[in-house]
């Protein structure tokens, strides 16, 4: 079956089908489920023949895994993929007609963001193959740093040569960085002098970065600089200024209607905005800067449809807007439609890629099976929203507050008017949301880290839905962390956001199911109670192992043929559809191993210290912020990488669980395989498969001598900690 939801069936703008796997996937649930709840009762009875510690665990461990497989049958029940019609939005509407598009690109920190990164991605969108007199990107640098400007005003000069050339040569990578790196660079009469230009660019940008601030001849003296320019940078000079304390500053860049190409076209808008901080008023993270992006744009030119990126997420292919615009256009979807998203793609994972980093499932499968219900998550970058989503149900308007700030209002005026310029401070000012429902009812929602997940979420609930778009090209790519600790710093900072969501009034098993469709709500309960993966993974690499260094075994023996199977099926079965799944969606073997190894190890670290972090700071031990990931890499590092090889380097308490599990777990196999040629029975070589899971551990360990090693600390105190947890389980059992 293949339905076009589009209106006239001559120039459908869209289509979609159900997955053929559907019904293979739910036969299969029906079964499976049959085998956990067999499996929940088979411990219940245990649990009532004698309660011990080792019970309670495992059943507990048990539980939780159920649990999460039940809500995560969610995204299997509905999956769809759809397909856009690209040369039909031109059928519908002429070019003039296309809405006008906002993009806001968010940045936090110059040393982990380096600004010419951010300026790649800025002209990559601003290249796009879209009226650029309907374009307008609004760049939010909560890092206030007047390096990231100064690289914005170098970018805006240069862009005047590189849209045209993009346009003229139709150039499909149009994030320079990308195009001129490229192996199959095709060369063009002006390419050399347009790579030269930007060699030139990228020199002033970075010795400028690395001297830390800007050389007054840089500001004062350059040609045909306005002059609001160098008013703009002396902000900087005043006294206090600092990046958590500092008035608000917007600077306009490029105006559409007054700036042109080399060749004569517009210039898309290009307006810099770093909101203003005070150290006393809680600034919301993303949330809060994109928010303040919604006001600013709001005054200056309100375009109808919204792109949110962040800064690492450069565009890679310039009909992305179109593609979107596929779904805006369609008048039976406009008035339910809130955001069109696209899959988080990455460029520097490694070939096997040995942190998980690609996150498959959640960028890559699920959103399919969230499609099919109501709609995907929102992933924070690389999505088109309709401004209006952000005020309210679709037939439930919520106001502003501030008539200037409506959706619909039509803003068509020079956005540099003195007017203009003092509303667009105005609402960018720390203390504009006190008392507002700003974060709570309208904009982006506050009160979580995972400000996106959270903020989709209730854009569902309030009977918006929305559309999973995935071109077979990644319309963006980014920088994916490349080390451990940076990785599993991540997802600790996921972990007390989305402990937030699911832990909150809002959360998805209290507000989900009473708004959603319920298998949407399971989907989104799968989500947020990610963390207490930790409980099953944590109990099954500690407790099997500690017991057999006791002479307990706590597996069914094969002799005990029903339990013995159905421990084998629920593990074998979950496993394979998981394997089946990965790989249908393009993923190797080795991609697999590792997703599921890491998926264990954060699990293990980013959950557990999550949790704790979470709960400190409920009894406001702890304050939770906002840890940029970094986007640098040192080159050792970065060869490393490339080779796949694990870096530990840091002594990082993360590391402490993995190589502590890693220690128990090597230590059981060994005793294991004793116990195996003394007294036969091969139930405990089940324990291989922790100590092939740690092993980069081990080597880290033992084995290597660079700098990625793990930390001789690292090492010495989880040795520590295995003694006692040994002695501590010989106590108890
Ligand atoms: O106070 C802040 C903190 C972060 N950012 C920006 O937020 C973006 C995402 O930050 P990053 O450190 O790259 O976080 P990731 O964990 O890689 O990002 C994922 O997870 C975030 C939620 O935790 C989402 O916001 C992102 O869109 C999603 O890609 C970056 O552009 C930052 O500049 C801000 O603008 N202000
Ligand atoms: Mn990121």
């Amino acid at each position: 079956m293949s339905t076009t939801t589009s209106m006239e069936d001559s120039a459908p703008l869209h289509s979609w089908a159900p997955l053929r796997r559907t019904w293979l996937s739910r036969g299969f649930a029906l079964v499976y489920l049959c085998a956990v709840v067999a499996l929940l009762h088979h411990h219940v009875l245990n649990l009532l023949q004698s309660t011990t510690i080792i019970t309670l665990a495992l059943f507990l461990a048990d539980f939780v895994l159920a649990f999460m497989w039940i809500a995560y049958q969610g995204f299997r029940m509905r999956p769809i993929r759809r397909k856009v019609f690209l040369q039909n939005p031109a059928k519908v509407a002429t070019k003039s007609n296309y809405p006008k598009l906002d993009v806001f690109i968010c940045t936090a920190d110059p040393d982990k963001e380096p600004p010419m990164s951010v300026v790649n991605t800025a002209l990559s969108v601003m290249a796009y193959d879209y009226p650029t007199e309907k374009l307008s990107v609004y760049v939010s640098d909560d890092g206030g740093s007047q390096l990231t400007l100064f690289a914005f005003v170098e970018a805006a000069k240069f862009a005047a040569h590189w849209l045209p050339y993009c346009s003229k040569n139709k150039i499909v990578e149009r994030s320079p960085e990308a195009h001129f790196g490229s192996t199959h660079l095709v060369w063009f009469p002006e390419t050399d002098q347009i790579k030269n230009m930007y060699e030139h660019m990228k020199m002033k940008v970075e010795s400028v970065v690395e001297r830390g601030s800007i050389p007054c001849d840089y500001i004062t003296n350059e040609q045909n600089q306005p002059q609001s320019f160098s008013k703009c940078f002396s902000k900087w000079t005043a006294n206090g200024f600092a990046r958590q304390d500092h008035p608000t500053i917007i600077q306009v860049i490029l105006e559409s209607d007054k700036d042109k190409d080399i060749t004569g076209h517009p210039m898309p808008n290009l307006i810099y905005v770093s909101r203003e901080k005070n150290r006393a008023i809680p600034h919301n993270f993303k949330a809060g800067a994109l928010n303040a992006l919604l006001r600013v744009s709001a005054v200056m030119t309100n375009a109808p449809i919204i792109l949110t990126l962040d800064c690492d997420m450069r565009s890679n292919d310039p009909q992305t807007p179109l593609r979107a615009m596929c779904y805006h256009l369609d008048p039976q979807m406009a008035s339910r439609l809130a955001y069109v998203q696209f899959p988080q793609n990455f460029h520097n994972i490694n070939r096997d890629d040995i942190y998980g980093a690609e996150f498959k499932y959640p960028f890559h499968i699920d959103p399919f099976g969230m499609d099919g219900l109501g709609g995907p998550d929102y992933e924070g970058t690389g999505c088109f929203f309709r401004r209006r989503a952000f005020f309210g149900g679709p037939s439930s308007f919520v106001p502003p507050g501030n008539l200037e700030l409506s959706p619909d209002r039509l803003v068509n005026g020079p956005i540099q008017s003195k007017e203009v310029l003092s509303l667009a401070h105005h609402v960018a000012g720390c203390t504009f949301e006190a008392q507002t429902i700003w974060g709570s009812k309208v904009g982006f929602r506050y009160g979580s880290l995972v400000e996106d997940l959270y903020t989709g979420y209730r854009l569902h609930c309030e009977g918006w839905r929305s559309i999973f778009c995935h071109p077979n090209r990644p319309a963006f790519l980014g920088d994916a962390p490349t080390t451990l600790n940076d990785m599993l710093n991540q997802t600790k900072r996921w972990t007390m956001g989305l402990l937030q969501v699911g832990l909150s009034k809002h959360s998805p098993i209290i507000l989900g199911f009473k708004s959603l469709n319920p298998f949407h709500a399971l989907c989104y309960t799968n989500y947020v109670y990610w963390p207490i993966w930790a409980i099953p993974i944590t109990i099954y690499a500690f407790l099997p192992q500690l017991a057999l260094l006791n002479s307990f075994s706590i597996f069914p023996k094969v002799s005990d043929v029903p339990w013995f199977f159905t421990y084998a099926f629920l593990f074998l079965g979950a496993y394979t559809q998981d394997f089946l799944e990965f790989s249908l969606a393009g993923g190797t073997f080795r991609r697999w191993w590792n997703n599921q190894r890491m998926w264990m190890v954060r699990a293990l670290s980013s959950f557990t210290f999550g949790l704790g972090e979470y709960i400190l700071q409920s009894f406001s031990f702890a304050k939770s912020g906002f840890n940029v990931t970094n986007k640098v890499v040192d080159d050792e590092l970065g060869r490393r990488y490339d080779k796949g090889i694990f870096e530990f380097g840091v002594a990082s308490s993360l590391f402490l669980p993995l190589t502590t599990a890693a220690l128990i777990n090597l230590l059981s196999f060994v005793r294991g395989i004793i116990h195996i040629f003394v007294y036969g029975g091969f139930e405990d070589l089940a324990l291989w498969f922790g100590v092939v899971n740690c092993w980069p551990a081990y080597e880290a360990a033992f084995f290597r001598s660079d700098d990625g090693k793990m930390p001789m600390k690292i090492t010495v105190i989880s040795v520590v900690l295995a003694s006692v947890l040994y002695l501590a389980s010989s106590l108890a059992f």
